[in-house]
């Protein structure tokens, strides 16, 4: 088949990767004008290990592997260490793997077959099914005909919108907002990956290999905001981080204001009944975002992209047998991260100062 995939993270890599070894004649569009490579490092668990072996990238998955087991420290406005959070309440099994999200990206994108068409800074414009085939102009202007589209474009996806209707009737936000942004060389220096915390605020640092990267994650109902206009997303964030000085909270606002690769978006999830409609199909967060909250995003990127892939070698011809398939396969998966994503805010960024100060004291009566 002739298959567009649109969306080059995780998803739309696996799945230009696994259908091109199937022998499908695949273009992947990316909107952005390079690989999005920003984030902190991500897990890789559970079957999408088995996965990455099948795909014969574990190996060099493993090879990047970082160690984020330091201890996340629970500071207060001096910085001084107030409670300690054991990385290993924050990772699942020893088992897991965690990858700096460059790494994987670039991994997987030297993994795509050369036959693959890639097109960086394009995006579908509209897109019509006439059951037989699916036109697809892109912004770009230039026009072609597909047997198969994947949306693999993200929790916002437009492949999403142009196909099933709205992204609010599939989205529901988990009540946080979360930006990552790096910071300079040297910032990281010291213990632990510090976190300064107020109610319904958390800002602090992460550390891995010589990146710092400033995390910061507030409580607040929706925010309407464009998710092409990163000026707006910056005022979002520091606008809600406003009238802090203490610690090193200058510093990290500092850096949101200069970072032109900052991350912010919404502590979502997508559910919807089905994941295809006609010939379009749905990967990764497009379909069944869990949030980084539940940090199970890469790995149900790799499963998806794999067993659509499967599931499409399995029914020639049988579109609907295959997506039947495929979602069988995929939503036990998706529904166990989703049902995971709630109660680790709670630890984080408590609501109130009287939890905040619980949450210390549990830490601190437990020895950490
Ligand atoms: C820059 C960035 C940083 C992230 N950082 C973290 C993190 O720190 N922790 C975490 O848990 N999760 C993070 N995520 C989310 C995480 O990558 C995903 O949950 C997971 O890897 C599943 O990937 P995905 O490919 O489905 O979605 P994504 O990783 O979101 O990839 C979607 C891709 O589609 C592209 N795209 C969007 N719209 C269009 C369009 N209209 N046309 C063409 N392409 C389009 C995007 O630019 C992006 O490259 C981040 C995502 C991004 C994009």
């Amino acid at each position: 088949m002739r298959i567009l995939i649109c969306g080059a993270g995780m998803a739309g890599l696996a799945t230009a990767i696994d259908l091109g070894a199937t022998g499908h004649d695949v273009t992947l569009v990316e909107r952005a004008g390079h690989l999005r490579v920003n984030g902190s490092p991500i897990d890789i668990r559970g079957d999408a290990i088995d996965v990455a072996r099948r795909m014969g990238l574990l190996d060099r998955i493993r090879d990047r592997r970082v160690d984020m087991t330091e201890r996340v420290h629970f500071v207060d406005a001096d910085g001084t260490v107030l409670a300690e959070l054991p990385g290993d309440e924050v990772s699942d099994t020893p088992d897991d793997i965690e990858i700096p999200r460059e790494d994987l990206a670039r991994v997987l994108y030297e993994a795509l077959s050369p036959a693959t068409t890639v097109a960086f800074g394009e995006s579908i414009g509209e897109l019509h099914d006439d059951g037989d085939g699916v036109d697809v102009t892109f912004v770009s202007g230039r026009r072609d005909r597909f047997d198969l589209v994947v949306g693999a474009d993200g929790v916002h996806s437009l492949t999403r919108r142009l196909t099933f209707g709205p992204e609010r009737d599939y989205l529901r936000h988990l009540g946080f907002y979360v930006a990552l942004t790096e910071l300079p060389a040297g910032a990281g220096a010291g213990r632990g990956n510090p976190i300064l915390n107020w109610p319904g605020h958390l800002i602090g640092i992460t550390r891995y290999r010589d990146t710092a990267l400033g995390v910061l994650n507030f409580r607040s109902g929706w925010i309407d905001y464009d998710y092409h206009d990163l000026d707006a997303q910056r005022r979002i964030v520091l606008d809600a981080f406003a009238g802090h000085d203490e610690w090193r909270v200058p510093e990290i606002l500092d850096a949101v204001r200069r970072d032109p690769e900052l991350y912010f978006d919404s502590v979502s999830q997508i559910r919807l009944p089905s994941w295809h409609r006609g010939r379009v199909v749905l990967v990764g967060d497009a379909a069944h975002c869990a949030s980084p909250m539940a940090g199970r995003g890469a790995s149900l990127a790799l499963t998806g992209a794999w067993l659509l892939a499967e599931a499409l070698r399995a029914h020639p011809g049988d579109l609907g047998a295959a997506f039947h398939e495929y979602e069988t396969r995929q939503r036990p998966y998706a529904e166990r991260a989703q049902a995971t994503a709630g109660p680790g805010g709670d630890l984080i960024v408590p609501a109130t100062q009287e939890a905040l100060d619980l949450r210390n004291a549990r830490l601190a009566a437990a020895g950490r």
